[in-house]
């Protein structure tokens, strides 16, 4: 048995980045157009920063407009409600990205539906969820969602159709967005979770396994079938023995890489590509709003 393929998020993800940038020099060169993308971030979260910060750096290396707006954990969902209502305004803006969790005195889903469905470049306002399901071409897909679908086409040469697939994890920013997405693209789909019964043995029946439980390591090896595709969404972060701490997915890693036939690491596998489809949603949603066609990405 020869151990897996190792996917490289970095690597394709610096791809992705690389074709929104093209795509954002036809946008610049044929239609005088630059999209913009505002971020807004709530409260003081140092990891949040830190995403928040590379959000803005890979946007601007896209050629994109960046716009970042800090609000402390003080202010009002009412106060946050109108900076949403100012971006969705704003003509320069194309995506708006609201950094979630929301303090707790705020409810997430009332600021979701607050962003101009065509501007909820995280896809996740109720319309974009509406569209996904029925299999509309106009939605905005969720980033971390699109960019596993990115990495199992590529892997696959395009088709995924017939493909037997689990998503372990229901959520709504993954497991159930990546559901509709493995449905459309022709594969059965089985969405596991915490009450399903023998899920060592769901998971050996699958081709692809998507793992978005947030469980760090808790999809091992013999539950993977030989050859399958290992997809990891979890970023855990655990300690170590000597004290200090290491990222790990929802995937035994170690265990999973000498039975599948590839698989995405933590980190360096689809964190990166979330960010690049932030990006090429970014793009997307600018040539909606301007009627303009969408440059190949
Ligand atoms: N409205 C909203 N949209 C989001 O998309 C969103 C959010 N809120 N809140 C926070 C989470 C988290 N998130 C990540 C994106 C990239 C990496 C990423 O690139 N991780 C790297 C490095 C991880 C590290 O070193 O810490 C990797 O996996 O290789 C991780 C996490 C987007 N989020």
């Amino acid at each position: 048995m020869t151990e897996a393929k190792i996917i490289d998020g970095k690597a394709f993800a610096a791809d992705v980045r690389g074709r929104v940038k093209s795509a954002v020099d036809v946008l610049k060169a044929d239609h005088g157009i630059t999209p913009g993308l505002a971020v807004v971030l709530v409260g003081e979260d140092p990891a949040s920063q830190v995403y928040v910060r590379n959000k803005g750096k890979q946007t601007l290396e896209a050629g994109m407009n960046s716009y970042e707006f800090k609000m402390p954990d003080t202010v009002s969902q009412e106060e946050l409600l109108a900076k949403v209502a100012e971006l969705n305004e704003d003509p320069a803006v194309n995506g708006i990205l609201v950094q979630l969790p929301l303090p707790d005195h705020m409810d997430d889903q009332a600021v979701i539906t607050a962003i101009d469905p065509d501007k909820d470049v995280d896809g996740f306002h109720l319309v974009n969820v509406g569209r996904l399901s029925v299999g509309a071409t106009d939605g905005l897909i969720p980033c971390t969602p699109l960019g596993c679908l990115l990495m199992l086409k590529d892997h696959f040469g395009g088709s995924l159709s017939g493909k037997r697939a689990i998503v372990v994890g229901r959520s709504n920013i993954v497991g159930k967005p990546m559901f509709n997405l493995l449905l459309q693209e022709s594969c059965t789909v089985t969405v596991a979770h915490s009450r399903t019964d023998d899920l060592p043995g769901e998971c050996r029946r699958a081709d692809i396994v998507v793992a978005a439980v947030g469980r760090p390591e808790m999809v091992k090896g013999d539950w993977i079938k030989p050859g399958a595709v290992v997809i990891d969404v979890g970023i855990n972060r655990i300690e170590k023995p000597d004290g200090g701490t290491r990222l790990v997915g929802d995937v035994e890693f170690e265990s999973a890489k000498s039975v599948a036939g590839a698989i995405t690491p933590v980190p360096g596998g689809v964190g990166p590509m979330t960010i690049a489809c932030l990006l090429r949603n970014t793009v997307t949603a600018c040539c909606q709003q301007n009627d303009i066609p969408e440059p190949p990405m």
